[in-house]
């Protein structure tokens, strides 16, 4: 009978890396004490970490926090960063979630610090930013390349729907850069620390029409917005949003002159030769009031 291998988990330092759950393990101490200390984590904090892996952020963040909760999918690390602590002092101050960040449903934290899976960084930012209540900051590592996107002002070739759609709900600021050999194993891309902090309270407008209006515009970056907003596809599903939003708030209406009204409210704001990759967040706001003050609604 032909042997089978049974497969390995762990190395001589530590779990192997299972790249589908984005692991890449910060192995720099000092990384790990610069991101920890950029979090100003104080001890009556209760800090949330997403995917403690094998515990070394973990550590130093139960070093200065009243309570540290993790919440990590896999059950290798969840067992690796349990032994960690046991029969500790910290053992106390740890408690864990067992699994995907983005269905759980988290608890009231002061600060989040998380070198994060890639490929879920969006969803890890937006679930953040609609948690309630709202956090006082968060310090989070990511790709250099999303990182920059969600710092990028007005003018910058990465400004895009992530920045202003991120920035709408809090400050952004860039923090260190790291490297990959600062990894085990070492990602393929370089990574930078962000901190978000998110503005309280909250601004008052309904996030899902404001993304509908954000991603019009961004989906025509280098175009006008007049050349944006007028193509037959966005004027006919306007009117439609229109007709709707009439019905439901019992006003009559007759089919509008959708090119007119969008026009108006592009020349009112000023707006209409303006480009969406120069648009602030003030601007975007202006716009979708005026909009919507002419019955023209995003979702
Ligand atoms: C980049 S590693 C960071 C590990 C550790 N914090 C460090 O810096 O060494 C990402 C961690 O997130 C965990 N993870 C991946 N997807 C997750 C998800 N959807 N929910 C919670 N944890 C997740 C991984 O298992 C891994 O432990």
């Amino acid at each position: 009978m032909p042997k089978v291998r049974k497969q390995r988990s762990v190395t001589a330092t530590g779990p192997i890396a299972d790249k589908s759950k984005g692991q890449h393990f910060l192995k720099n101490p000092l990384v790990v004490k610069g991101i920890v200390d950029r979090a100003a984590v104080t001890t009556t904090d209760t800090v949330l970490e997403i995917g403690p892996g094998t515990g070394n952020m973990t550590v130093k963040l139960l070093e200065r926090a009243k309570k540290v909760i993790a919440v990590e999918v896999d059950p290798r690390m969840i067992a690796e960063v349990t032994k960690r602590v046991q029969g500790t002092e910290f053992q106390r101050k740890l408690s864990i979630i067992r699994g995907d960040v983005i269905r759980s449903a988290l608890p009231f934290f002061d600060v989040c610090v998380a070198n994060v899976p890639y490929n879920i960084s969006s969803a890890i930012v937006f679930k953040l930013l609609a948690h309630r209540p709202l956090f006082r900051c968060a310090v989070l590592m990511f790709q250099e390349e999303f990182a920059l996107r969600l710092a990028a002002k007005p003018g910058d070739d990465l400004y895009c729907r992530l920045s202003v759609n991120t920035q709408l709900l809090a400050r952004v600021t860039q923090l260190m850069k790291v490297g990959r050999n600062n990894f085990r194993p070492p990602p393929k891309v370089e990574s930078r620390v962000v901190r978000l902090e998110p503005r309280n309270p909250p601004p008052p407008v309904n996030f899902v029409e404001w993304d509908g209006l954000v991603r019009l515009a961004f989906n025509r970056k280098n175009k006008t917005l007049r050349a944006a907003f007028t193509t037959s596809k966005v004027l006919s599903m306007l009117a439609e949003n229109y007709k709707t939003w009439c019905s439901l708030n019992g006003v009559a209406t007759e089919e509008p002159d959708m090119k007119a009204v969008v026009e108006g409210v592009l020349a009112e704001t000023g707006t209409s030769d303006t480009r969406a990759s120069k648009m602030t967040i003030d601007d975007f706001l202006g716009l979708l009031s005026a909009f919507n003050k002419a019955r023209v609604h995003f979702s």
